[in-house]
């Protein structure tokens, strides 16, 4: 069996050369004769998968992307060649979760306010805005939830519509899928007329994806009024994006939001239970022992430590400043997907483990940390 996996995979010799002959691609540049005789296919977001990549491939029998989105996968294409498909939901909930508390946190630091008295609104409460909303109640920090499919279904909860909290947030995060047609597009979502209806100092984060937000309008309002706070992980048109935004940008980072070790080798492992489930075979392996100890692992919080100083303790495990510097110091030279090939070793908060006698302990917990 011929396994075809991006390059850009962790984990995939350890878990998936037990199954089949695996060779890497560039997700980018994939093409149909590369494609044509893989039984198995595994692609990152970058790789446009359809009928001009698989025609040619006779014998394909499983498709699988280690990623949450699927704005790259032709789903009506292999559900009429029968080819099954699946992708990994979840997987990097957490990683997009703390990339965005990271970036709250420098924010607070750098423009002087207190997170713990920001409304916070979350566009999009599927895994990473559920998780971001868990965090951020954990902290004490209110949040408005915008999501009107889940209002549609009737799920339970207070939903506000995005009129009301743009006007009403200070903080206002994007977690969407990129949906271009139906009754809840997200295509330009934050439009040029809402760009330009925003209160001066809003935070606008991105971490969904570029098109989400018409990139630009936004550099025409800073262009003209530069009062806003802006997180920008993903860019129309990557990676050949409107550099000249980066400059308005507080935070500028190259699609690395669910790039923890954890995040990305979820998304493979997720792929490998469900290639093993196709197979009918037992899948062995578990993720736990693939991942290395983390060099700081452990840390005691004095029983005066408190929630004021939650900035330096999630920046000792991520600071979103690191990915930052590298956008800025090297999008240039290097190109944003070689940034994102290269990306340095990132870990999630539950590989800190806090003890001591400190009441915070399990709001820490409810964050992420281990305890
Ligand atoms: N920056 C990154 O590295 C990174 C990592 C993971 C995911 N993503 C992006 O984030 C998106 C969200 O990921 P997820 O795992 O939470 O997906 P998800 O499918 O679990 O949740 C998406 C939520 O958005 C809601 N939604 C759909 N249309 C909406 C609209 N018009 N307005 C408001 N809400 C709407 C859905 O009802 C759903 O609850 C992904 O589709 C992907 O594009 C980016
Ligand atoms: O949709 C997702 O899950 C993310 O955007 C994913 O992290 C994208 O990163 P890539 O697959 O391009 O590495």
């Amino acid at each position: 069996m011929k396994i075809l996996a991006d390059q850009n995979m962790p984990l995939v010799d350890a878990l998936f050369s037990p199954l089949g002959d695996v060779e890497r691609f560039d997700g980018r540049t994939l093409t149909a004769a590369q494609a044509q005789h893989a039984d198995v296919l595994l692609t990152r977001s970058v790789t446009q998968v359809n009928e001009q990549l698989l025609d040619s491939n006779t014998q394909l029998s499983f498709v699988g992307t280690a990623t949450i989105g699927i704005d790259h996968i032709d789903q009506g294409y292999l559900q009429n060649r029968g080819i099954p498909f699946t992708n990994a939901p979840g997987c990097n909930a957490i990683a997009v979760a703390e990339y965005v508390l990271s970036a709250m946190l420098v924010l607070a630091q750098q423009q002087q306010f207190s997170l713990f008295t920001k409304k916070v609104a979350i566009v999009g409460v599927g895994n990473i805005g559920q998780c971001l909303a868990d965090k951020l109640a954990a902290i004490g920090v209110q949040t408005l939830l915008v999501d009107p499919p889940r209002a549609a279904r009737g799920d339970s909860g207070q939903w506000y519509e995005l009129e009301q909290a743009l006007a009403q947030a200070d903080i206002i995060s994007f977690h969407v899928p990129l949906v271009k047609e139906g009754s809840h597009q997200t295509r330009h979502l934050l439009n040029a007329e809402r760009i330009a209806a925003l209160a001066s100092n809003k935070v606008i984060i991105n971490a969904s994806r570029g098109d989400v937000i018409d990139n630009a309008a936004l550099l025409a309002r800073q262009q003209s009024d530069n009062d806003l706070h802006l997180v920008l992980d993903v860019w129309e048109n990557e990676p050949h994006i409107l550099t000249e935004l980066m400059n308005y940008v507080d935070l500028a980072t190259v699609h690395i939001g669910g790039h923890t070790l954890e995040g990305k080798g979820r998304g493979t492992f997720m792929l490998y239970q469900a290639l093993c489930q196709h197979l009918g075979i037992r899948a062995e392996a578990t993720l736990s022992e693939l991942l290395p100890t983390p060099s700081l692992n452990e840390l005691t919080l004095s029983p005066s430590w408190t929630l004021q100083e939650l900035g330096s303790l999630v920046h000792l495990i991520y600071d979103v400043r690191r990915d930052d510097a590298i956008m800025r110091q090297a999008l240039a030279t290097e190109g944003f997907d070689s940034l994102r090939k290269n990306y340095p070793v990132r870990r999630e908060l539950s590989t800190l483990r806090l003890r001591g006698d400190n009441p915070h302990l399990s709001a820490l917990a409810a964050l992420g940390f281990s305890i």
